[in-house]
């Protein structure tokens, strides 16, 4: 099954996008790993060409650089084929970045804010939700962005009930219905 998807996929890349804690870098691995993909984070590519982490880019030059940056590294990643790529929350905020991630098949991870926050309530590895009242934070920016994420191929609601396998099941069963060959 999966070796047939592959075949028609024609190494054309997958790029996950959704809300922080959605699971775009952990389910993005595993997706990856079935499909026989390679597997890239923007946030990683971009940690390491900066030599920061995201919180010291952010308080040290400000979320202006890092969306620089961010679009830097997509464009990059773009050059290369087989990927899955798991981006970072906000790479849809800014219209050139579109133009890269229709390079490949874009999928939306939606996951309910409660359960974000429940995952991501310990998180200190994520500036903008270092707030006062993180779950209104995580509904603000979902609000913001709702109309961007719904801009994606495929929509995959994730609710608690599933497992990661699960997920990943459904994802690859989704994919043919955006292939056009
Ligand atoms: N399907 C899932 N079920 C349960 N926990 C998950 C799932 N996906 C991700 N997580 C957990 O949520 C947190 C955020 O996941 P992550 O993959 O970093 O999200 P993102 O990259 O979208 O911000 C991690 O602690 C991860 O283990
Ligand atoms: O939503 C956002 O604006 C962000 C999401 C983060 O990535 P994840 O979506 O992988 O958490 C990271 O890029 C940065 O903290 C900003
Ligand atoms: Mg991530």
């Amino acid at each position: 099954m999966e070796r047939l998807l592959n075949e028609r996929l024609q190494g054309i890349n997958l790029y996950l996008i959704g809300m922080m804690g959605a699971g775009k870098s952990t389910l993005g691995r595993m997706l990856a790993y079935e499909l026989g993909y390679g597997f890239v984070d923007t946030d990683n590519l971009l940690e390491k060409a900066a030599g920061k982490t995201i919180n010291q880019l952010f308080t040290e030059e400000g979320e202006a650089a890092f969306r620089q940056l961010e679009s830097e590294v997509l464009a990059q990643v773009c050059a290369f084929t087989k990927l899955v790529i798991a981006t970072g929350g906000g790479i849809v905020l800014r219209r050139d970045n579109w133009s890269y991630l229709h390079h490949g098949i874009i999928i939306w991870l939606d996951v309910a804010v409660e359960i974000l926050y429940n995952r991501l309530s310990e998180d200190t590895t994520r500036p903008l939700l270092q707030d006062t009242d993180p779950q209104g934070k995580l509904r603000s920016l979902l609000e913001q962005r709702q109309a961007l994420y719904n801009q994606a191929d495929l929509r995959i609601t994730i609710t608690q009930e599933e497992t990661s396998e699960q997920t990943i099941t459904r994802i690859i069963d989704a994919i043919p219905s955006v292939l056009k060959n």
